[in-house]
């Protein structure tokens, strides 16, 4: 029976291992365009290395996962950033580890996020996370990344497989 993987409520604090909460739920805003608008300034840290990359702006639209959901690898971009911010509300799980031995992901410290429509993530340059988890209706997001001809995605099978069947570690307080 596969180990069940527990979600819990996404914080910067808690993802901060891993990458950037981009909200305006957490952060401090200042007033712009003589006070009729809130920034909620520099959320998110864009990362390109290596010679030919540069940050481009993407769209996808995402299939809506249903749980249970396995989880039975991982990917890692280790020449950029990637951000997943929702445009339709649609919240989505991130999944990661941290690195461990071998140059693989540290499975016994796998962690699921539950993110909410009016949160997104940016994984850092390198970070273990599952590919898009995109929870509907609409899967609508813009993604924030290294556009360029290197290769930038690793992926590893885990060596044992994961569920996520939509309970929450503690209460939900999403
Ligand atoms: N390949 C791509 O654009 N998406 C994946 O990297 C992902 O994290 O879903
Ligand atoms: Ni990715």
């Amino acid at each position: 029976m596969p180990q069940v993987l527990k979600l819990k409520p996404l914080t910067k604090e808690a993802f901060a291992p891993f990458g950037d909460v981009i909200s305006t739920r957490e952060g401090d805003a200042f007033p712009i365009n003589s006070g009729t608008t809130q920034r909620y300034h520099h959320l998110g840290k864009i990362q390109v290395e290596g010679n030919d990359g540069e940050p481009g702006i993407s769209m996808t639209v995402g299939q809506a996962f249903a749980f249970p959901i396995k989880i039975a690898m991982l990917e890692r971009h280790p020449l950029g950033s990637q951000a997943w911010i929702p445009t339709t509300g649609n919240a989505f799980i991130a999944v990661v580890a941290p690195g461990g031995a071998n140059d693989r992901p540290d499975e016994t410290a796998l962690q699921a996020f539950y993110v909410n429509g009016d949160q997104g993530v940016n994984y850092h340059a390198g970070v273990w996370h599952h590919p898009l988890l995109n929870l509907g209706p609409g899967g609508n997001f813009i993604v924030v990344d290294r556009i360029g001809s290197a290769p930038n995605c690793d992926e590893c099978n885990l060596n044992q497989v994961f569920l996520l069947d939509g309970t929450f570690a503690e209460p939900a307080s999403v």
